[in-house]
């Protein structure tokens, strides 16, 4: 038997005419773009690839066949990126998208009527305080009423939380993005520590009922665990949890909240920072009903139907891929009234002027039945 390095040196032989054979198609897939450019054709073609892969499945050995069907997908995969830089389909997003960076002024605005949910004190004040200068905050007692102000023009923008460092994705939001047309033009990350507060004068074993919004609720289930005869309740919002304990009367009544929530108040703080985790953040996202695009932007959210069969998603990761574009968070919810069909979203690191930007958003059509830019914006840590 050929010992292992004579192997490779075959191995070997054969990449390097596999290599050679892989410079010729991408060549001449060079051509093909060339030649759908002059006459306004798509880069997908649905009918050719399916010819190609039954081909490619009748004529491969049997013990390779499935193998050889997943190499001429990814094949054909990395053809259309390479084709999509000549070109560009999706031309009025393209164009939306540069009108916005053009049209966007240099600089974050400094004060804006601003949507926030929950009552004064509430963890998306402090965001929209570090998002804005000067926010003119209207509050709106759920998520959805945030959508519908900015949705109506009632407020510019909206500060919403969606991912928090220890109890993950806030699904509400995610599931009315899926319902509402907005954009996401910037994203801020808090660092959010939860107090127990009191009324003046409550200590730790006097406390009876605990009220919080579920999120709270969650990143302190340690020290929820850890007390004794105390009944926790639900609540919309973390200020408003504040506000119930203010304005009751049960002297045994707590909340998990902001320590701005407590000088809004008028409540003290009876143990600090309780949460189960030291480093527990939140981010939020500030949307706008106009796209808007400023300066720095390097992240970019989609969201995305794709087909309910093998290798779907994949793709569209394939895609990211194949331009070299990080993913850095993907979430998945199911669609309302469908069999467990799903919406995704992406967001991917990558400057919204480099050209592998508007390759990826000219060429998703092709991977998703359905796909939608949510805006491209940077981080404020
Ligand atoms: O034949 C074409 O039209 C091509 O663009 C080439 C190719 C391929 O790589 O084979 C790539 C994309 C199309 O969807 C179909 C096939």
């Amino acid at each position: 038997m050929a010992d292992l390095s004579q192997i490779r040196e075959r191995i070997d032989a054969v990449d390097s005419q596999l290599l050679d054979l892989f410079s010729q198609r991408m060549a001449l897939t060079d051509e093909v773009a060339a030649y759908k450019a002059g006459r306004g054709l798509p880069v997908l073609d649905r009918a050719r690839e399916r010819a190609k892969i039954a081909e490619v499945s009748e004529a491969a050995p049997e013990g390779v066949r499935d193998y050889a069907v997943v190499l001429f997908n990814l094949l054909m995969e990395v053809s259309r990126a390479n084709q999509s830089a000549y070109v560009s389909g999706n031309a009025d997003l393209v164009e939306a998208i540069e009108r916005a960076r053009r049209d966007t002024p240099d600089l974050f605005p400094r004060t804006a009527f601003v949507a926030c949910q929950g009552v004064e004190g509430a963890y998306s004040q402090l965001a929209a305080d570090k998002l804005f200068k000067h926010a003119d905050l209207s509050f709106f007692s759920t998520f959805e009423g945030v959508f519908k102000a900015v949705d109506q023009g009632f407020c510019q923008y909206g500060v919403l939380p969606f991912e928090n460092s220890t109890a993950g994705t806030v699904n509400q939001v995610y599931d009315l993005m899926g319902a509402y047309d907005f954009h996401i033009v910037r994203t801020v990350r808090l660092k959010v520590d939860h107090n127990l507060l009191a009324k003046p004068g409550c200590t730790l074993e006097a406390v009876t009922d605990i009220y919080s919004h579920q999120q709270a609720i969650d990143q302190c289930a340690d020290f929820l665990a850890s007390l004794e005869g105390v009944t926790v309740h639900m609540v919309e919002n973390t200020a408003v949890a504040a506000k119930m304990v203010a304005d009751g009367d049960n002297p045994g009544a707590a909340a998990l909240g902001s320590r701005s929530a407590a000088e809004v108040y008028g409540l003290e703080t009876v143990r600090r920072a309780v949460q189960d985790l030291g480093g527990n953040y939140t981010r939020f996202a500030c949307i706008s009903k106009n796209l808007e695009i400023y300066p720095g932007a390097d992240r970019t959210s989609l969201s995305a139907v794709v087909a309910n069969r093998p290798g779907s998603l994949y793709k569209v990761l394939a895609r990211f891929y194949s331009l070299d574009i990080n993913l850095v968070k993907l979430e998945s919810r199911p669609l309302p009234d469908r069999d467990f069909d799903y919406l995704f979203y992406f967001d991917v690191d990558c400057p919204v002027a480099a050209p592998e930007f508007t390759r990826l958003v000219g060429s998703l059509d092709d991977v998703c039945e359905e796909f939608r830019y949510l805006g491209s914006y940077s981080e404020e840590v």
